[in-house]
């Protein structure tokens, strides 16, 4: 396995990437490995360099010493070996077109992101090698149930590194393993992609639910057919079912629709109470990446042939063409089904 690498950057200090940057810096010390964070705004990477904290994101959690911080994106990227994106997906094509000429020729990119791009469809690992022309073996993704302000508390977790090459996956989960963060490995970039882009919109749709003020087996239903449906979509894309299984898929699942700490959750809440989605947008600080993707799973679901009718409910609340009160009768109402239909 290669050694680790003298310097990882991490692009985007919002409440993820800020929690991922303290991961590897948890996990590097002995190596000492340099971990810098681009933040866009300079205020961010001073308050990061100077009182080792993000508040407006992580409030006073202390961050290590090992995390520098930066708003250049020249200098963040100088040196390193690997290259963290935590950017909202939807900038994340712009972003890449600002950050290629600075990065290292070697470098391996991983995405935090777990949102789908609008009018392309494309997961992040495709626009990252649409705009970076890397071979696949120098780009992967990560993802599993990883709700950022938990494991800024050290809070135990797993989760899944995901790259075609296994000994770029196995390189980078060596660089991100603590005592509270055990990242598994997996080759299935596609399943842990989609698990966790698809896991968003089925959150936004048991927060509808929960705002509507319905109980846990109208919110475990939504849950077991959204996992059915997002394994559906992963399977025709080439997806594997066990990654479905997995962290990835259910494990991401559970914890994202269970979760008052999860953005999209809390979104389709404040929809089913009757806010109108901009009254949402307005009061959500932070990325809700269900909000955005919703319309491209579906769109990619219908290109592909797959049913997807909680997504697809979604939408159309958040399009304005169904109310969050009628939601239930359009999903009830459908045709009666096997329950084993994975096609
Ligand atoms: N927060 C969490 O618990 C987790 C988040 N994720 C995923 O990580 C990704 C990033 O999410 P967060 O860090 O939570 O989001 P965030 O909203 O906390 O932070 C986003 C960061 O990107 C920057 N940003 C905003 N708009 C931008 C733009 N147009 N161009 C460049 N930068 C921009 C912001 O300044 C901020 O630093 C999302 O795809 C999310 O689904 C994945 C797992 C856990
Ligand atoms: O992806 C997440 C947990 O795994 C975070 O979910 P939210 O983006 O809904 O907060």
């Amino acid at each position: 396995m290669k050694p680790a690498p003298r310097k990882i950057a991490v692009m985007g200090a919002g409440s993820w990437g800020t929690t991922f940057a303290k991961v590897l810096a948890d996990s590097g010390t002995e190596a000492n490995t340099e971990v810098m964070v681009w933040a866009r705004r300079d205020e961010v990477a001073v308050e990061i360099n100077t009182r080792h904290t993000n508040s407006r994101y992580l409030r006073e959690t202390k961050l290590p010493g090992n995390i520098t911080s930066s708003s250049s994106i020249a200098d963040t990227l100088e040196g390193a070996e690997l290259v963290v994106l935590a950017v909202p997906a939807q900038s994340l094509r712009e972003q890449l077109r600002s950050f290629k000429e600075f990065l290292e020729p070697q470098a391996v990119l991983m995405s935090l992101m777990k949102g789908l791009e609008r009018d392309t469809d494309a997961r992040m690992s495709e626009v990252i090698a649409a705009e970076i022309e890397i071979p696949a073996d120098r780009i992967a993704v990560l993802s599993g149930p990883n709700l950022a302000m938990e494991i800024a508390r050290k809070q135990p977790t797993a989760s899944v590194v995901a790259c075609s090459e296994l000994e770029t996956a196995t390189w980078i989960a060596s660089l991100c393993s603590t005592e509270y963060f055990r990242p598994y490995t997996n080759t299935d970039v596609i399943g842990v992609e989609i698990g966790g882009i698809a896991k968003n919109v089925i959150a936004l749709a048991v927060g509808i639910c929960d705002g509507l003020g319905m109980g846990d087996n109208t919110k475990s239903s939504i849950i077991t057919r959204g996992l059915a449906e997002t394994t559906r979509l992963a399977l025709a894309l080439g997806g594997s079912y066990e990654t479905l299984a997995g962290l990835a898929g259910l494990g991401d699942l559970v914890a994202t629709c269970s979760s008052a700490l999860s953005r999209n959750n809390t979104a389709g809440r404040l929809l089913g109470q009757g806010l109108y989605l901009d009254e949402v947008n307005d009061r959500m600080s932070q990325t809700a990446e269900g909000i955005k993707s919703g319309r491209a799973v579906l769109d990619l679901a219908t290109r592909h042939n797959v049913e997807v009718p909680i997504t697809e409910s979604v939408v159309m609340v958040l399009e304005g063409t169904l109310s969050v009160e009628n939601m239930g009768a359009r999903l009830l109402g459908r045709q009666l089904k096997s329950e084993g239909e994975l096609k």
